[in-house]
Formats: structure tokens, C-alpha cells, sequence
């Protein structure tokens, strides 16, 4: 009787450790081998992926070396700087001929992201219809929401399928025209406080100008007002809550390294242990303000959980009749964190240094304001719309350096993408930071500062022009990142002026965003005093 359920327990066990290695196989060996075949019967091939962590080693040798010291000069011309790889394998593999002689595929190749394909797609024909005929059945693939799971979980960002579908419907009332006015007034009252303490340090050096690092300011600045948007009636905790999720960004941002080999978010290792630890006291955080909003609902002292960004959500949650997943709502609070607060504090330091460096335009727009808006340079929200010049300003720099340089979208079936056959489980990477500075698709002077040619109103909305991505799936906090830099940019250029300090090193490196390596020194002299 023992010997008998000694061997059937050996058998559950046996059966249990292939069916493992089965899933492994199947996943790391035959899948992408599966997709590798496909997409070279249709021309498309890349360079040779390693065992386990395909092109990743290869990637971050070549990005190391073409960043590892700043330019002499400021210019634009970032894309061999920031996306070596992109320049060298375009050229190797991406100039296939295609059937007739006169169809070329271009800048089409495969990359490994350790075991997982990603196809590069610049054709911005073929994104168009990927990022709107396809949105139902695309995605995140399972290695980003990874990555990104102990830091912004299954927030919108992540969320695939249903679950996405019903998350952007909550979150969308938190971005509607009448919300963003309200949202304005904090905008405005956080930059005055920043304008007047950086008025008072220049007054204090003894000078009439000083070098501030305006990148650092303009940090402040944005966790300053998304914590004030998200949590105006918490603000304290607010504060304390983004200095955690600096950290666990910066952790996050090293996935791809640390997380690569299969099974290794298992593993007790430092990173995975870090990673833990700050995800609770975040969470702790979160849960006590949540908590305290309910009660306050519960006991009939407030008859909402209030009209901030989590408010909102919490409201949407309860009129939805959904049960409240706290969870959900503490994942979409650390997704607008992420996705609002260091994206629009790079728009604003970029488009500083690029008015600094460009005295006219600094000029120009400086007049604008002060027509539109009065002297004191605060439009209100109706008058945003007249300062062209700032916006055309906004729009080159988000073309020069958008903050997100790379979309990525795995496909979850089989697609027709044009003349291509997408295979289900192939991840399509979109190099927006290549298109944006493409010769082909800009000019000659694609990598030159020229707001100009945003000045006929079909180029701003052309399809070569992605900053936000596009199609159902863009960015929904695009009306709010638009109004704050507008709003804080009139403001900051109407009170000072700018030029390069001679600290400036030019120096662009992607942490998932485009960042200046040493920070921005702008020289800051008040203009009225
Ligand atoms: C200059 C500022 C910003 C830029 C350049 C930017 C860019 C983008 C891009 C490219 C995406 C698509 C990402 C992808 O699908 O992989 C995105 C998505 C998103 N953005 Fe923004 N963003 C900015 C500001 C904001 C702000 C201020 C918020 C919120 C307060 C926000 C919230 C989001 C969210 C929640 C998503 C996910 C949307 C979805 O998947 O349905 N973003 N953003």
C-alpha cells in the first residue's frame, strides 16, 4: 500500500517537473524560435540573439560607449548618441529589397530583449493602423508589465485587454476640460511660489542673475503640482509618498538587467528585496490615505472622497458599483505619478535649454505672452490657445527630445499589418525618437531647432509626429501635460531670462526617458528688477 502511493506521489511529481520544463521550452526556446522563422520567410532577420539574454549585452555595450562623455557643442543630433544600436542594424538588416526592385522595406530588423522578438517599425503608415485598427488586440507584453510590477503593478498603463478597456474608462473623467481648468489654479499657485523663491536666491547671491540647474527645479516643480492634482487633500503624505517612488522608479528602470533570466524575480536577491521593501511602505502610505477618505465618507463627514485625481478615481470606482479594488486604485496612483510627473518636468527642461540656446525665439515668445496675457505673464486657461509661438516652441522640443523615445505594442494574435504578417507573441518596438529626427520625413534640417515648421497646422498633427503616441491607446494625460507646460513656461519666461551657463555639458542619456546627464545651468536674471 506505501510502495503504491510512494509511486504515485513520484508520478504527480514527475508529471508536475515536465510539465515545467515543457512551459520553459515552450516559452523561451520554440515560441520565439517559431517567430524567428516567420519573420525571416518574410525578409526580416537581425542581428544574432545570445542564449537567454539575446541583443541586451550587446545593446548596453554600444549605448555605453556612445554616451559616455558630453559634446562640446549643443546639437541636436542625438539619435546615433542615444539609439546606436537603431543606426548600426537599420543599416545591417534593414534595407531588405522586397519583392520588385523599387519596394525597399526600410529600417525593418528584430531585436531580442533577452528571450522575448521585438520587431522595429518605422513606417508610420503601418503604426497608424497598429496603433488604431489593432489597439483590441495589442499590448504590454508580460516581460514590460514585469518589470514594471513592483512599482505601477497592473495600473492603466499595463493593463491589457478588458481590464485596460474598463481602467481608462474610470480614469478618463479625471481628464475632461472642465477638470483641467480646475487643476489649472494649482499649476499657477505652485509656479508662483517656485518663481518667487528663485527670485529671492537671486536677490540673496548679491548679483543680478544666477546659475540655477533647472532640471532639479523643474523636478520640484511638477511632483509639486501631480501631488497637489492627485492628492490636493493629502498633500503632506503626497510628498513623502513621491520621494519613495523616485527610488522605486530608479529601481524599476534597471529590470531589463536585473530581470532578464528566466525565474530571477523569484530569487532573494538584493534588487528583488529592494524592490519589496519600498513597494509596502508606498502601498502603506497609499492605504492610509485611501482609508482615511472612506471613513470620512463613512461617517457622513465629507459626502465624497474629494475632487482630486484620487478622489475621482475612488468616486468612479463607487458609482461603477464595482467592488472597491484597492488595489487598482493604489496601482493607477503610482501610474499618474510615473507617467505624469517626470515626462512633463523633462518637456519643460529641454524646451528651457532650447529657448536659452535660442535668444530670439526666447524673444518671441516673451512678446507673445506678454500681448496675449499682460504683464505679468499668467494666461488664464481661455488664453492658452493664442500663445502659437509657445506651442510651436513645445511641440519642436517634443519632436527633438520626447520624453518617451520607444512605444512598444506585443501582438496578442495574428495580425495583417500592410504587407507584413505579425505573429501573436512578436512585440513591435517603435523608435519615436528615430522617426522624429528622420531626414526622410522632416528635412534636412530634421536635426536643427526650427518651431517653424509647426506652423502650418497639418504638420503638428501628422502621423510622423508621435510624442503622445496615438489611437485609443495614447496618452491620456496629454490635455493636462500641454496646459502645465504652457502655463508654467509663460510664466517662467515672462519673469526671467535665460542663457547657457558655460557649466552646461550637453549630454542626453535615455533612464526610460530622455534626461540631460548633468542637469541643465541655465544663468536666471529677473526681468523686472
Ligand atoms: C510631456 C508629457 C507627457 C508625455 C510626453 C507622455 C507620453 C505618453 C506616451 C507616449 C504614452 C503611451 C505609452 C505606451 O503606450 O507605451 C503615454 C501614456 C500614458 N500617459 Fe502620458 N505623457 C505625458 C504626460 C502625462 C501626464 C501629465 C499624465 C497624467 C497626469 C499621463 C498619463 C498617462 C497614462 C495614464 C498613460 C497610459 C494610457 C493608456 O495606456 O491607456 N501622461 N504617455
Amino acid at each position: 500500500m506505501m510502495f503504491v502511493s510512494v509511486k504515485y506521489a513520484l508520478v504527480i511529481v514527475m508529471t508536475l517537473i515536465l510539465r515545467v520544463l515543457y512551459n520553459f521550452i515552450w516559452c523561451y526556446y520554440l515560441t520565439p524560435r517559431r517567430i524567428k522563422k516567420l519573420m525571416e520567410r518574410q525578409g526580416i532577420t537581425g542581428p544574432n540573439p545570445r542564449f537567454l539574454t539575446g541583443n541586451i549585452i550587446d545593446i548596453s555595450k554600444m549605448v555605453s560607449y556612445s554616451v559616455s562623455d558630453h559634446w562640446s557643442s549643443i546639437h541636436h543630433n542625438i539619435v546615433p548618441r542615444l539609439l546606436p544600436h537603431y543606426v548600426a542594424w537599420s543599416k545591417q538588416y534593414g534595407t531588405y529589397p522586397g519583392p520588385t526592385f523599387l519596394d525597399v522595406r526600410w529600417k525593418r530588423f528584430i531585436v531580442w530583449n533577452g528571450t522575448e522578438p521585438r520587431l522595429c517599425l518605422t513606417e508610420t503608415e503601418m503604426i497608424k493602423e497598429l496603433l488604431t485598427k489593432h489597439n483590441s488586440v495589442t499590448g504590454k507584453s508580460w516581460l514590460q508589465q514585469q518589470g514594471t510590477k513592483g512599482f505601477i503593478g497592473r495600473g492603466l498603463l499595463m493593463a491589457n485587454g478588458e481590464a485596460w478597456h474598463h481602467q481608462r474608462h474610470l480614469a478618463a473623467p479625471a481628464f475632461t476640460r472642465d477638470r483641467l481648468k480646475g487643476y489649472a489654479k494649482h499649476m499657477v499657485e505652485c509656479t508662483r511660489v517656485m518663481a518667487g523663491k528663485l527670485r529671492k536666491e537671486v536677490k540673496e547671491s548679491g548679483g543680478d542673475d544666477k546659475e540655477v540647474e533647472i532640471g532639479e527645479e523643474m523636478r520640484r516643480l511638477t511632483a509639486d503640482i501631480i501631488s497637489r492634482t492627485e492628492f490636493g487633500s493629502s498633500y503632506d503624505k503626497g510628498k513623502e509618498l513621491f520621494s519613495l517612488l523616485t527610488v522605486l522608479q530608479r529601481l524599476c528602470a534597471q529590470s531589463t538587467r536585473h530581470l532578464c533570466f528566466p525565474g530571477s524575480r523569484f530569487l532573494p536577491s538584493k534588487y528583488n528585496r529592494e524592490i519589496k521593501s519600498l513597494k509596502t511602505d508606498v502601498e502603506r502610505l497609499l492605504m492610509e490615505i485611501i482609508e482615511s477618505r472612506k471613513d470620512n465618507v463613512e461617517i457622513g463627514r465629507s459626502i465624497s472622497y474629494g475632487d482630486d485625481l484620487l478622489g475621482l478615481l475612488l468616486n468612479q470606482m463607487d458609482r461603477s458599483k464595482n467592488n472597491l479594488n484597492v488595489q487598482i486604485i493604489m496601482d493607477e496612483c503610482k501610474t499618474f505619478f510615473f507617467t505624469g510627473h517626470e515626462t512633463t518636468s523633462l518637456l519643460l527642461t529641454w524646451t528651457l535649454m532650447l529657448l536659452a540656446h535660442n535668444p530670439t525665439w526666447q524673444e518671441k515668445v516673451r512678446r507673445e505672452v506678454r500681448q496675449v496675457c499682460g504683464q505679468d505673464g499668467i494666461p488664464s486657461v481661455e488664453q492658452l490657445s493664442s500663445l502659437t509661438s509657445l506651442n510651436k516652441v513645445i511641440n519642436e522640443s517634443l519632436r527633438l527630445y520626447p520624453p518617451a523615445t520607444l512605444l512598444p505594442r506585443m501582438a496578442f494574435e495574428d495580425i495583417k499589418l500592410g504587407d507584413l504578417i505579425i505573429p501573436k507573441g512578436l512585440s513591435i518596438w517603435i523608435p519615436v525618437l528615430a522617426i522624429h529626427h528622420s531626414k526622410e520625413l522632416w528635412g534636412e534640417d530634421a536635426t536643427e531647432f526650427n518651431p517653424e515648421r509647426f506652423s502650418s497646422r497639418n504638420f503638428a498633427s501628422s502621423r510622423h509626429f508621435m510624442p503622445f503616441a496615438a489611437g485609443p491607446r495614447n496618452c491620456i494625460g496629454q490635455n493636462f501635460a500641454m496646459m502645465e507646460a504652457k502655463l508654467i513656461l509663460a510664466m517662467l519666461v515672462s519673469k526671467f531670462s535665460f542663457t547657457i551657463s558655460e557649466n552646461y555639458r550637453h549630454a542626453p542619456i535615455v533612464v526610460l526617458t530622455i534626461k540631460p546627464k548633468y542637469g541643465v545651468q541655465l544663468i536666471l536674471k529677473p526681468l523686472d528688477s
